[in-house]
């Protein structure tokens, strides 16, 4: 298949490496980089299979500002709920494409293994069965591809396991022992489960690889982006110093943002994630967050 990477931050980078195994793949992004097959926006759009890379904060705003409709079958790679307006993924891109050319790829995938072509098994997800399967069929032999046509599902539980994975790394940066961990993550995959289900997602979805396969991997590993803004809370720190040294994007914080704005909208009751908003917002002390999640 002739496809296009936007977005070449290190997940863009990483499927990149991976479609390239079995299909001409070329790359784009806004900051020029030295990479093989980086092309111009132009040379992007113009390819019938694209896979979005692009933060979750930023795509209203770059498809307002650079895409044009070619009738391209397009993968949305992040993960991710819009701080602005609590808009999913699917209803940004849908306004600008059909959902029978939207896929959404999730699962547990760090990008620094993906491009060590290490073991992975990932989900896609569409309206459109087929067009999912054909993005499946595109991955290289070391990605297992597994099909759902619960978009809702799919992108909830990508969006909230980051931000459960925040409270996972303030647990163990307050050394509170692998029982809170396990406690913490059972109890935000029950969470992020109700959370879903408000918006009629299929509640398998959050027993499969995009949902606890993708929370047990982020809330338990220094790899994760989202993980280590967490071990940063529990020390002290400060968000800005936080992200400074990050220095890549953890999409947990906007989106326990836009959780807090749709938990107060809708009346869901979210006690970690609203947790996990207070310490980020309002610099709420770790310890006393975990004295109230106990209360
Ligand atoms: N890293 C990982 O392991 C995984 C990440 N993801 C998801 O992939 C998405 C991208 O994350 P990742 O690649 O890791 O992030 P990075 O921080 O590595 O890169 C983000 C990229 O976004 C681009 N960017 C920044 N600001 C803007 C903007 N205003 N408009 C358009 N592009 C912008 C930048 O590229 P440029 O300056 O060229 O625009 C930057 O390189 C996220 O939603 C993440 O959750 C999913 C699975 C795994
Ligand atoms: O989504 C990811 C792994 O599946 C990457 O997680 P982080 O964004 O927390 O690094």
């Amino acid at each position: 298949m002739k496809m296009a990477v936007i977005g070449a931050g290190k997940w863009g980078q990483a499927l990149y490496h991976a479609f390239s195994q079995k299909n001409d793949v070329v790359i784009h992004s806004r900051t020029p980089r030295e990479i093989e097959n980086f092309v111009s926006l132009d040379e992007a759009l113009s390819r019938e299979y694209q896979v979005m890379a692009i933060p979750a904060q930023f795509v209203r705003s770059w498809l307002e500002k650079y895409f044009e409709d070619r009738g391209q079958k397009i993968l949305v790679a992040a993960k991710g709920i819009e701080t602005a307006t609590g808009a999913f993924l699917n209803d940004i891109y849908g306004e600008f494409v059909p959902q029978q050319r939207l896929a959404y790829i999730s699962g547990p995938s760090f990008a620094a293994e993906v491009v060590q072509s290490l073991p992975t098994a990932l989900m896609i997800s569409s309206v459109n069965l087929e067009l999912a399967r054909t993005f499946s069929d595109a991955l290289p032999n070391y990605i297992k591809g597994y099909i759902s046509d619960d978009i809702i599902g799919a992108e909830v539980s990508g969006a909230y396991k980051n931000v459960i994975a925040i409270a996972s790394g303030v647990c163990d940066g307050l050394g509170l022992g692998n029982n809170a961990r396990a406690a913490l993550i059972s109890r935000g995959l029950v969470e992020m489960t109700r959370f879903g289900e408000a918006f009629g997602a299929h509640s398998e979805t959050f027993l499969s690889l995009g949902g606890a396969g993708d929370l047990f991997l982020t809330a338990s590993s220094t790899l994760s982006r989202n993980y280590r803004v967490g071990l940063g809370l529990a020390k002290g720190k400060k968000m800005d110093e936080i992200l400074k040294e990050l220095g890549e994007v953890a999409e947990g914080v906007g989106t326990s943002k836009a959780l807090q704005k749709i938990a107060e909208k809708k009346g869901i009751y979210l006690p970690i994630a609203s947790e996990v908003y207070a310490m980020i917002e309002k610099g709420k002390d770790p310890r006393q967050s975990v004295r109230d999640l106990l209360g």
